[in-house]
C-alpha cells in the first residue's frame, strides 16, 4: 500500500527515537477492544419492562432521540459504529440483553440458546463476544442487595444466575473459538452508615466461591469481578469495593476488573495496573471516565486513560489485559458515543505502542533521570496521529475528521424516524 506522506515523516521521526511504527501498527492490529452493548440503548436491554423496571444500580442519563429498542436496531447501530473504528472488536453483552426465546425465561434459568442472533451475528461480524450477569434492573434487586443480600433465597436466586452466565460465556466462547470474559458486578450496598460492614462482605464471598465452584470451563469463560467505590444511593458503604476484590481476585485466581470510574478521583488508575498483575492472573479494564460523582461519560484521550492504556502496552503484560469500555452517555448520539470512545481506546494503545519504552527503561537504570523527563517529553510532540490516520486508512476505516458524517447521515436517515 502507498504510504501517506504525513506517515513517511512520522516513521521517520519515530525512527529517530528508536521506535518503529510498523511494529507499533502491527501490535496495535492484534489488540482487539471490548466494545458495550448498553451504550446503544442506555442499559435498558430487552426484557419485559415490568421484569426489568424495578430497582436499578446502572442509571443512563439523557435523552438523545434514536435510542435502539430491539435487537435488530441494536446491532444495526452497533455496525455502524464499527464500521468507524479500526482494528480488531469484540462484543460485550449483558444478560439483560437475551434475544432468543418468547417468553425468556427468568435470569437464572438463562442459556446460550437465549443468544443464538447475538451469537450468529458475532461470527458474522468476526467479533468475540464477552459477557456479564445483569445483577440490578430488577425486582429482586429493588432494595440494593443481590448477592450479598441477607435473605437466601434472594442469595441464591443471584448465585443461580451468575452460575447461568458462567455457562452461557463458556458456551459462547468454545462455539466462537474466542475465551468470553465473565464480569461480576454488583450493586450492592447502603446510602447511609451501615451498622454492620462485615456480614454483607462474608455472604458476598460465600456467593461468589458457590458460583466459581460450579464446573464451568476455564479455557472458554474468564471470570473478572469489578469493585466500585460508590454508587448513587450507595453512597456510603459499597459491599463489592477495591480491597474486597483485590483480595478475592487474587486468592481465587480470577481476573480483576479496574473500572476507571471506580476509584476516588485523584487515585491513578495506570498505576494499578502493574501492582495488581503481580497478584492476579488477569485484568480486564472498563475503560470509563468519571467527573465527580458519575463515572461513565465517553472517554476522550484525557490525561488519567492515555496513561491506562499507555500502561497496559508498557507493562509488557498485554496478554493477561482484556480491554474492555464501560460507558453510556445518552445526551449525544449514541453511535458518535461509541465510536468516539473506541477510538481513543485505541488511539490511548498506539500511544503507547510508539512510546521509546526500551531506551525509557535504559536511561532509568543507568540513573539518568534527566534524559527520561527530557525523551519523555519530547515524544509528546512526535506525530503519533499521523501514524493513527495511516491505520484507520489500512483498516479502510476513516481517518480523524472523516467519519462524523456517515454517523450523522445515519441519525438523519435511521435514527430520526424511530420513536424514541
Ligand atoms: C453495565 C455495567 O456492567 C456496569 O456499568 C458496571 O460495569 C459498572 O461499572 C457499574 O458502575
Ligand atoms: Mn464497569
Amino acid at each position: 500500500m502507498e504510504k501517506n506522506s504525513g506517515y513517511s515523516v512520522a516513521q521517520e521521526l519515530f525512527a529517530q527515537v528508536g521506535v518503529d511504527t510498523e511494529a507499533a501498527l502491527m501490535a496495535l492490529d492484534a489488540i482487539p477492544v471490548s466494545m458495550h452493548c448498553w451504550q446503544g440503548d442506555d442499559v435498558a436491554g430487552f426484557e419485559a419492562p415490568e421484569k426489568a423496571g424495578a430497582g436499578n444500580g446502572c442509571v443512563a442519563t439523557g435523552n438523545y432521540p434514536g435510542k435502539a429498542s430491539n435487537p435488530a436496531e441494536l446491532m444495526s447501530d452497533i455496525e455502524q459504529a464499527a464500521a468507524q473504528i479500526p482494528g480488531p472488536l469484540r462484543l460485550n453483552l449483558h444478560a439483560s440483553y437475551a434475544t432468543d426465546g418468547s417468553p425468556l425465561p427468568e435470569r437464572d434459568e438463562l442459556t446460550a440458546d437465549h443468544f443464538r442472533s447475538w451469537i450468529d451475528w458475532a461470527k458474522a461480524q468476526s467479533f468475540g463476544i464477552d459477557f456479564n450477569p445483569t445483577s440490578f434492573s430488577h425486582p429482586k434487586a429493588s432494595d440494593g442487595f443481590t448477592l450479598s443480600h441477607q435473605d437466601a433465597a434472594i442469595r441464591q436466586f443471584w448465585i443461580d444466575h451468575c452460575v447461568a452466565c458462567r455457562k452461557i460465556g463458556a458456551a459462547i466462547g468454545e462455539e466462537l473459538s474466542s475465551p468470553v470474559v465473565n464480569n461480576i458486578w454488583i450493586p450492592d450496598g447502603y446510602k447511609d452508615t451501615p451498622a454492620d460492614r462485615f456480614a454483607p462482605r462474608e455472604r458476598l464471598l460465600e456467593s461468589l466461591d458457590v458460583i466459581l465452584a460450579a464446573d464451568v470451563s476455564k479455557k472458554w469463560n474468564i471470570d473478572a469481578v469489578e469493585s466500585k467505590l460508590f454508587g448513587i444511593g450507595v453512597e456510603s458503604y459499597t459491599v463489592g469495593s477495591s480491597e474486597f476484590y483485590l483480595a478475592y481476585a487474587a486468592t481465587r485466581k480470577v481476573a480483576l476488573c479496574l473500572d476507571a470510574g471506580h476509584f476516588h478521583p485523584t487515585e491513578s488508575v495506570a498505576d494499578k495496573i502493574s501492582a495488581a498483575l503481580l497478584y492476579v492472573p488477569a485484568l480486564l479494564l472498563h475503560v470509563s471516565r468519571g467527573v465527580r460523582w458519575d463515572s461513565d461519560h465517553v472517554i476522550t484521550l484525557d490525561d488519567p486513560t492515555k496513561a491506562i492504556l499507555e500502561e497496559c502496552v508498557v507493562s509488557g503484560q498485554m496478554d493477561r489485559i482484556h480491554v474492555g469500555l464501560d460507558f453510556f452517555d445518552a445526551s449525544i448520539n449514541r453511535i458518535a458515543a461509541w465510536v468516539i470512545g473506541t477510538r481513543n481506546a485505541k488511539k490511548g494503545l498506539l500511544r503507547g505502542l510508539l512510546r521509546p519504552t526500551e531506551k525509557l527503561r535504559q536511561v532509568e537504570l543507568a540513573g539518568d533521570y534527566t534524559s527520561r523527563l527530557a525523551l519523555m517529553e519530547d515524544v509528546r510532540s512526535l506525530p503519533w496521529g499521523a501514524v493513527w490516520n495511516e491505520y484507520c486508512e489500512r483498516c479502510n476505516t476513516p481517518p480523524d475528521h472523516q467519519w462524523l458524517g456517515t454517523v450523522k447521515a445515519y441519525e438523519a436517515d435511521v435514527l430520526s424516524q424511530r420513536a424514541c
